[in-house]
């Protein structure tokens, strides 16, 4: 008999509900000089302008090596000749940046391109098998697959239960179960059947599988701009405009005292008064913090709903599946006082011969080993099967006889004895009521006849909560996230569960309509919830949501829903991608503060060595306060000092912002000081001792 205690190979991995370690762990994930020498032609490809002027910022800067470029051919000079050479280099070192970024995922989505490799379906047409090739496959085809085969294609498991090999996705090597009808029956193409056989719809067009979208998610060949990432480069942008005004009309200025700039002086003041670091880092800054996801086995489908975990109010959590191992199994019936057993367990077959959800077939082996093989077929012949459904929260069969059988919930088949004649007998209360407290889930079994209804008894399913929830959860209410479990099961059922896996609040008896209504009464006032779900019931519910992570157990419609997929189905993932999602953005800030104090810093080394030769401006000579060589050593110093920060700041803009837990005006606090002040000081340092060393470039005056 399936039973809760019995070990089955899936258990020891899913029932850890600590983080599982990401496979992509050992892999080189901090940044090195090598990967830097390594992405170095990639960076020079992404030179084309069509793409540069997508970063505004990043654009004015190639504009302007143009202008001095063109500037030292008609007036070459070892100052511009070496102004030039650091302005392209400020250009190719954001490139860099980014590259190095996109680099990690390449090398991932090679490994999993290798998952993809070609492969023959069996697909099945009239009850005929043909061989065809994997990539022909479209919706709707039925294929075989048995022990040994790899999946060809995403689909649904529509007959059959097997255990299945999904390291080629997950990088977890223990199998998983997939079986027809519940929650559990999507399976992923490039995983292998390990034993027995299914039958598989497919649900992915050629090209449109989940694997594919998990390269070209590594790869972030469909990035978008998160519209937090809009916003900033559109402020970057007026930034930059702002100060190419500026620099414009200091010209005039400067010719009516006698003195005009030079182009190449004009470049690169303005190219050091923009904010050149943050417009540099800011896209690998992005890419990073999805890499950062992606090693933690969590898919993002969208910048934008990583930057909402970073501010989530609440987190909503569906029971069975996902606080539950969702491995609901019939564990004993319970007849109430005048039916026997073998009455109550025939009942409860029969409701469920057609049954195909897991809890369904559990109900199905239990009894035939209560009746002992007794053959039910004269009983059920011609019998119209009752589905279940979220919404009805009951299953059944109407027989040829005129009996009909129901089993479900509670609530739903009191309902039904009561529309149907009957009285619901008092002593069915105690049994459920005794079964919900232990956090099992009670099934009520009952039957009617043309003239009458009665209760026969009550199925107990058990499931089993995941280890180690309790702590993650305690850790979620200091980040200040409340958890809410929602659940169709009944609300004693749902306390106990609430109770031992640690939840703030639950919500039971819940229709999917009432699982969406929840998440909107919870976003009133612009709150973000998150939802973590693996059923197709959970489906609306994790589509409204600001963050909603499908568990990778769950069906097809769920993970196509949310706009995350957790590989290692752990519900308390949202920890990590909270803390991922609050990284990001703190990087974000703490970095376009630094280069904006940066740039203010780098106006004192600039101006007046601009106008230090200008006998009128002799007070701004004064400015000088960082005793720099010559004018020209000041403006070169600042350039390259300008570029080399991008460079230096790549580790920093790929690793993140270190995260602690602490109130977000407390982190600002500590970031102003630290990337503000930092940025104030650090060119006057780095422009000093760059300049001692360009003061000994011979030719420069
Ligand atoms: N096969 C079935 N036949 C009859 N009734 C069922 C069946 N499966 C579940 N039920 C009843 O319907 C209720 C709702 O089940 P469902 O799986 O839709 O819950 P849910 O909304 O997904 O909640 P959760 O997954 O959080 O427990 C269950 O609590 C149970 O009482
Ligand atoms: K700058
Ligand atoms: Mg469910």
């Amino acid at each position: 008999m399936p039973d809760a205690d019995t070990a089955t190979p899936v258990r020891p991995r899913e029932q850890t509900a600590e983080h599982t370690p990401a496979r992509n762990d050992t892999s080189p994930s901090t940044f090195s000089p090598g990967a830097l020498a390594a992405q170095f032609p990639t960076a020079l490809a992404k030179l084309d302008p069509r793409v540069m002027v997508k970063q505004p910022v990043m654009f004015v800067v190639l504009i302007g090596s143009v202008l001095t470029t063109a500037y030292c051919v008609i007036d070459p000079s070892v100052f511009a000749i070496v102004t030039t050479v650091w302005l392209w280099a400020t250009v190719v070192f954001a490139n860099l940046a980014e590259a190095v970024a996109e680099g990690r995922g390449k090398a991932q989505a090679d490994t999993l391109r290798k998952a993809r490799k070609e492969t023959t379906a069996r697909l099945l047409k009239n009850g005929e098998e043909t061989v065809v090739p994997a990539i022909r496959l479209t919706v709707g085809d039925r294929v075989v697959c048995e022990a040994g085969d790899v999946i060809p294609s995403d689909g649904d498991v529509i007959e059959g239960v097997a255990s299945v090999d999904e390291s080629a996705v997950t990088g977890e090597s223990a199998p998983v179960i997939r079986e027809s009808g519940g929650d559990r029956s999507a399976v992923t193409g490039g995983t292998r059947v390990l034993s027995d056989r299914i039958i598989v719809r497919i649900t992915a067009e050629p090209g449109a599988t989940f694997l594919d979208r998990m390269i070209s998610l590594v790869e972030g060949a469909d990035r978008q701009k998160t519209p937090n990432e809009i916003a900033l480069n559109a402020l970057l942008a007026s930034l930059t405009i702002c100060f190419l005004l500026a620099v414009v009309t200091l010209q005039p200025f400067a010719t009516w005292s006698g003195e005009s700039q030079s182009v190449l002086t004009l470049v690169a003041l303005l190219v050091c008064l923009i904010p050149t670091t943050i417009g540099a880092l800011l896209s690998a800054i992005g890419i990073a913090g999805m890499d950062r996801l992606v090693r933690r086995n969590v898919l993002a489908m969208s910048g934008r709903a990583v930057e909402a975990a970073g501010n989530v109010n609440t987190l909503l959590l569906d029971k069975t599946g996902t606080i539950t191992l969702g491995d609901r199994q019939a564990h004993a019936v319970l007849p109430i006082d005048g039916v026997t057993q073998a009455k109550l367990a025939e009942a409860a077959l029969l409701s469920s011969l057609a049954d195909e959800t897991p809890e369904g077939r559990s109900i199905v082996a239990l009894c035939e080993m209560l009746l002992e093989g007794r053959d039910l077929s004269a009983a059920s012949t011609g019998a119209v099967p009752i589905a279940f459904s979220a919404e009805t929260r009951m299953s059944g069969m109407d027989l040829l006889d005129g009996r009909r059988i129901r089993k479900g919930a509670g609530a739903a088949v009191r309902v039904w004895v009561d529309e149907n004649g009957g009285a619901y007998d008092p002593a069915v209360t105690a049994i459920v009521d005794q079964i919900s407290a232990d956090g099992g889930t009670p099934l009520v079994v009952a039957e009617a006849t043309a003239d009458a209804a009665r209760v026969l008894g009550v199925v107990h399913l058990k499931d089993v909560v995941k280890e180690g929830l309790r702590e993650r959860f305690d850790q979620l209410r200091a980040m200040g996230i409340r958890t809410v479990m929602i659940t169709g099961d009944n609300p004693r059922t749902a306390a106990a569960i609430a109770r031992e896996a640690g939840v703030d609040d639950f919500l039971a008896e819940a229709t999917p309509q009432d699982k969406l209504d929840l998440i909107m009464k919870e976003q009133e006032g612009g709150r973000l919830v998150a939802m973590t779900g693996d059923g197709t019931n959970d489906a609306p519910a994790l589509a409204q949501a600001d963050v909603g992570v499908a568990m990778n157990t769950g069906t097809t419609a769920a993970k196509e829903a949310g706009n995350m997929v957790d590989l290692d189905s752990d519900p308390t993932k949202l920890i990590d991608v909270v803390a991922i999602g609050k990284q990001l953005l703190i990087t974000r800030g703490a970095l376009t503060t630094f280069s904006v104090a940066n740039d203010v810093a780098k106006y004192f080394a600039i101006i007046p060595a601009m106008f230090a030769a200008i006998p009128g401006y002799g007070g701004l000579g004064a400015l000088n306060i960082m005793g720099l060589a010559s004018p020209q050593s000041a403006i070169l110093s600042a350039v390259i000092f300008n570029a080399v920060i991008i460079v230096l700041l790549v580790p920093l803009a790929l690793r993140g912002v270190a995260y602690r837990a602490m109130s977000a005006a407390r982190m600002l606090r500590r970031n102003l000081l630290i990337y503000g002040l930092g940025g104030l000081i650090a060119p006057f340092v780095g422009i000093k001792l760059i300049d001692l060393v360009v003061a000994l470039i011979p030719g420069l005056a």
